[in-house]
């Protein structure tokens, strides 16, 4: 995409006021349950999240294709909750491009113009304008079946970005194109939110490594509800829940009991371990955080698990080793859990069987409330059962060309 200077657009967030979308004949079926959640004017926002957790629905609430059962639904100081979609002024991507087959490049991206009465003198102007943001003004006479799948979703945005909206809805814009194309138009879309800085994004993916690496904040969803939002670095190195844990970057999560044998310690199986030092969430909130002798969940981030003895020791058998290129990722079965180590650098690969011994700092710990992981409702919303991994496969933001918001030491590893 060229760095076409942008088209003036209103600066607007996004507000849900607890907006509640159910579907079927009688409303029996809630996708979204009392969302409330801001987009602040010129931010990007991922909502992350399992299939049907209510993402997509959020999406079309802020278009306008489906009416809330309550809340209401703002654009800037606009409620829109009643305005029909062509009144929001909003751009919207969609997974599979959408373009109209019998109309040229030029004619889709000038669809929108068209239907808001641009005056007709100064659409080719934005058309031009808009394609050159993302690179295709030489196809302008093309149709879309004479262009790749990436071209075609270069068209699609440039057709959103042509009505010089306010806010962009982009719903998984990239899950039909391969890896290498995706990770391409990962880059260029972060490239051209730089170049619209007014513009507020809301992105729909289940993808972590779309979420870390273009969002200023993520929203992650599940079962109709917004379970935690916050930045990338602050998801990853501070989930407040096992589900964000498991689903933003990859999680050892054990099982414990508050109060082991010094203060400050938990039990694991037949372990103490120390938390002192270690994150643990909703401490802050009065009457939350957990009390000695509940039971609680332990995360560790496999990158900050390391081999041999340490602060917080953990003994086991090897029980698989993946080669990982950078690094090699250890399973070891520790008191009938599994757990896994990203460690680099190994001289020799630990036989199966192997006694071992793995280690992490308390600091590099937080400890959540118990039984605040997945359950799956719907049979595509996949489980995230402790010490297993995680749902989606872990980043490798190096490869998905990371520009920002990258979690350190997420990436490198696919899960397994
Ligand atoms: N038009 C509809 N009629 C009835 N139920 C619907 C409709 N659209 C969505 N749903 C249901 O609402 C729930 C949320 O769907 P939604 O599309 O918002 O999820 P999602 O998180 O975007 O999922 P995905 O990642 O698979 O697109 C799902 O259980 C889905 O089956």
């Amino acid at each position: 995409m060229s760095a076409h200077s942008a088209p003036a657009a209103p600066a607007s967030g996004i507000r849900f006021e607890r907006v509640t979308v159910a579907y079927g004949k009688r409303g029996e079926s809630v996708a979204l349950d009392a969302l409330d959640l801001t987009v602040e004017p010129g931010e990007v926002m991922a909502l992350l999240g399992p299939s049907g957790s209510g993402k997509t629905t959020a999406l079309r609430a802020v278009a306008g294709f489906v009416q809330p059962a309550s809340g209401r639904v703002f654009i800037g100081d606009r409620d829109v909750t009643a305005l029909p979609p062509h009144r929001r002024g909003i751009g919207m991507v969609v997974q599979q491009y959408a373009l109209f087959p019998h109309l040229r490049v030029a004619q889709n991206v000038a669809f929108g113009l068209k239907a808001q009465r641009v005056p007709r003198g100064e659409i080719a102007g934005r058309v031009t304008e808009a394609l050159e943001m993302v690179g295709m003004a030489d196809y302008a006479r093309r149709y879309p079946r004479e262009l790749s799948g990436g071209q075609q979703q270069r068209v699609a945005i440039a057709r959103a970005l042509a009505i010089r909206p306010g806010v962009l809805l982009l719903d998984e814009p990239l899950s039909a194109l391969d890896a290498q194309l995706r990770s391409g138009m990962l880059a260029e879309l972060a490239r051209l939110h730089r170049e619209l800085p007014d513009v507020s994004i809301l992105y729909v993916t289940h993808d972590q490594v779309e979420a870390l690496t273009l969002a200023d904040r993520i929203a992650v969803m599940d079962r109709a509800r917004l379970q935690d939002c916050g930045t990338p670095q602050d998801l990853y190195r501070r989930p407040r829940t096992e589900f964000t844990a498991s689903f933003v970057g990859n999680a050892n999560l054990l099982p414990v009991t508050v109060g082991g044998a010094t203060p400050g310690s938990v039990r694991f199986a037949d372990t103490d371990l120390t938390v002192a030092g270690a994150n643990v969430a909703g401490a802050d909130e009065p009457g939350h955080g957990p009390a000695p002798g509940a039971d609680a969940t332990l995360c560790v981030r496999p990158h900050l698990v390391g081999l041999g003895e340490g602060e917080n020791t953990l003994r086991g058998t090897i029980a698989e080793v993946q080669w990982r290129g950078s690094t090699h990722r250890l399973f070891v079965d520790v008191a009938g859990h599994r757990v896994k180590a990203d460690v680099r650098e190994l001289r020799e690969t630990p036989a199966l069987g192997q006694p071992v011994a793995l280690h992490f700092a308390a600091h590099d710990a937080v400890l959540l409330p118990a039984g605040t992981a997945p359950q799956a409702t719907d049979p595509a919303v996949p489980q995230a059962p402790a010490l297993t991994p995680a749902p989606t496969p872990a980043p490798d933001l190096a490869a998905a060309g990371a520009t920002k918001g990258a979690a350190p030491g997420a990436g490198g590893a696919t899960d397994g």
